[in-house]
C-alpha cells in the first residue's frame, strides 16, 4: 500500500487537491481518511464548553487512534473510522466503514507534525496557499457549509488558528516531498502527483 499524507493549513485547498487525486483514479484502487474524523470524542463537555475548545492544537486529535487504523489498513484489515461533526463540535455515534486499498490518502492539517505519523508516510505532500487567501477561503467555507457566522469564524483565526498555524503547521512543511501552491488550480502538480500513484500501483501487479 502506498500512503500519502496531505497536510496544509486550513482552507489552503487539501480537500480539492485530494478530489482532483481521487477523481483521476480507479475507485477500488483509492481510500481517503482525513484527521477531521479523529478529533477526540468530547460527549462529556457541553456544547458551550466544546466551543471553548482549541481545534488546532495537536492535543485535541486522537493520534494514537488515527496511527492505528493506518497500521491495521497497512496489515490488510478493514477501519471503523469515526464521524465528526462540525455542527455539534463533537463525533457522531455511527462510523464509516474504511476498506485496505492499493493508495491510502490521509488528510489533515497537522498530518505532517507527528513523527510517527510521519514514519508511516511513502510520499508527504504540503498544500500551500497565503494566509489572507485562506483566510478568505475559510470564512466562506464556514459560513456557507459550517454554520458559523462571521464574529466567530475571526474570532477564532485570532486566537487559536492563526498561533497553532505558525507554531505547529507552518512548521512541518519542511517534511514535505512536495510541496503544492493553490494560489489558482494546479493541474500540473496534481498530474505529477498522479504519475507517482500510477507507477506505484503499476509495481504493484
Ligand atoms: N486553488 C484554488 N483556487 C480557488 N479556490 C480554491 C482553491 N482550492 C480550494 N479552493 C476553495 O477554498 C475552500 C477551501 O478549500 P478546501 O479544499 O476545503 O481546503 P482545506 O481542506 O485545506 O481546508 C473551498 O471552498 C474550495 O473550493
Ligand atoms: O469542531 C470543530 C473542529 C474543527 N474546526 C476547525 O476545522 C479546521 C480543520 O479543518 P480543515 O478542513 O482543514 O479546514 C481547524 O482549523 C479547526 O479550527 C472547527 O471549526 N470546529
Amino acid at each position: 500500500m502506498l500512503v500519502i499524507g496531505v497536510a496544509g493549513g486550513t482552507g489552503s485547498g487539501k480537500t480539492t487537491v485530494v478530489q482532483q487525486i481521487v477523481n483521476d483514479l480507479p475507485a477500488e484502487e483509492v481510500g481517503v481518511i482525513s484527521q477531521d474524523s479523529y478529533y477526540k470524542d468530547l460527549s462529556q463537555m457541553s456544547y458551550d464548553d466544546r466551543c471553548q475548545i482549541n481545534f488546532d492544537h495537536p492535543d485535541s486529535i486522537d493520534f494514537q487512534m488515527l496511527i492505528q487504523h493506518i497500521k491495521s489498513l497497512k496489515g490488510g484489515k478493514s477501519i471503523q473510522q469515526p464521524v465528526y461533526s462540525f455542527a455539534v463540535h463533537n463525533r457522531l455515534e455511527e462510523s464509516t466503514t474504511i476498506e485496505p486499498r492499493k493508495v491510502l490518502i490521509v488528510e489533515g492539517i497537522l498530518i505532517l507534525s507527528q513523527p510517527e505519523l510521519r514514519k508511516l508516510l511513502d510520499l508527504k505532500l504540503y498544500v500551500y496557499a497565503e494566509s489572507d487567501e485562506r483566510l478568505i477561503r475559510r470564512l466562506k467555507r464556514d459560513i456557507v457549509e459550517r454554520g458559523r457566522d462571521l464574529e466567530e469564524v475571526i474570532d477564532r483565526y485570532q486566537n487559536t488558528l492563526r498561533p497553532m498555524h505558525n507554531e505547529f503547521i507552518e512548521p512541518s512543511k519542511e517534511f514535505a516531498d512536495v510541496i503544492i501552491p493553490t494560489h489558482r488550480r494546479n493541474r500540473v502538480a496534481v498530474e505529477l502527483i498522479r504519475d507517482i500513484i500510477d507507477q506505484r500501483i503499476a509495481q504493484d501487479q
